[in-house]
């Protein structure tokens, strides 16, 4: 892909770091730390917020918005689906991520409801979007499952299937990750097989997608590009971190600090990504 261009991922963190823009979370118990820590690395500011009675007050000030079904309860749902209305009335972006789906019929219910206010993205591992596809799948709990060529290019087919009726960007994630609008799709390769050994590293990145979205509408808005610039960034920088982990312990802190001093300029972020057709 074209790295000069104003769409391409360098130009994009540029304008992240350049615009920080607010990200307002609604998400998991697990994941609320880890996701501030890295919005403040790559150059975002977090607020994380899920009282019902704050929601439209926090919503006016953000310019994305993170929701994740991690944990959920029902006065969240609610806070939820208030904070997605407000978003999607304000013309503004927002990411779900529907973690764990497949495991409970209030996770289902949830994204039912959610999705109703129209994302601009959903964040998911395979697993998660095979259920959403409405593929009969329980998954794993939160985690994804088989991830194989034959199981890929299955779920890769759910994720087209998944954006055309939601009319919306499916970013899946997992060893190679797949973004796609139902007409293009971006491969985006690269990350660490740590990366899947530490809690809430997809939580993160949904919140990161959020604020690649708030960048990109400073500049020019292509929802698919943004996306696929936050998991490019994500690669990068779990690649690197993966060089000198040992484990999961040191990645954490190596992933952070790769994140930080990312070099948007002189990375060959755009290398990582491959734009096709869906046929
Ligand atoms: N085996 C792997 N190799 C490379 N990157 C991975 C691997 N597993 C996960 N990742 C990366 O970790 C991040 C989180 O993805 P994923 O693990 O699919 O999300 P979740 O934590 O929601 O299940 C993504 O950037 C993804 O590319
Ligand atoms: C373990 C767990 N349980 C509920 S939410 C959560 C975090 C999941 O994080 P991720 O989906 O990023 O792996
Ligand atoms: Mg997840």
């Amino acid at each position: 892909m074209t790295p000069s261009s104003s769409l391409s991922p360098g130009s994009l963190l540029n304008q992240l770091r350049q615009t920080t823009p607010l990200v307002h979370n609604i998400t998991n118990h697990v994941a609320m730390t880890p996701t501030a820590n890295t919005l403040l690395a790559i150059g975002a500011s977090p607020l994380m917020a899920h009282a019902q009675q704050e929601i439209q007050e926090i919503s006016a000030i953000s310019a994305a918005l993170s929701i994740n079904i991690g944990t959920l309860s029902p006065s969240w749902i609610e806070a939820m689906q208030l904070a997605a209305m407000c978003a999607h009335r304000d013309g503004k972006p927002w990411v779900l991520d529907p973690v764990g789906i497949g495991a409970s019929s209030l996770r289902q219910y949830a994204c039912r409801a959610l999705l109703e206010y129209r994302p601009s993205v959903i964040r998911a591992n395979a697993s998660e979007v095979l259920a959403l596809a409405g593929e009969m799948n329980q998954g794993r709990g939160v985690d994804s499952g088989d991830d194989g060529e034959d199981a890929l290019e299955r779920a890769s087919r759910a994720a087209v299937a998944l954006a055309r009726t939601q009319n919306c960007v499916v970013a899946m994630t997992g060893r190679v990750d797949v973004v796609t609008d139902g007409q293009r799709q971006i491969t985006v390769q690269g990350g660490h097989a740590l990366m899947g050994r530490v809690t809430a590293m997809g939580c993160a990145l949904s919140s990161v997608v959020a604020a690649f979205l708030a960048a990109s509408l400073a500049g020019h808005d292509d929802t698919l590009h943004a996306t696929a610039a936050a998991l490019a960034c994500y690669a990068e920088a779990g690649e690197t971190a993966g060089q000198s982990a040992q484990g999961p312990g040191s990645f954490v802190p190596r992933f952070m600090d790769a994140l930080y001093t990312l070099d948007a300029d002189s990375t060959p972020l755009a290398s990582r990504l491959e734009l096709t057709d869906v046929t």
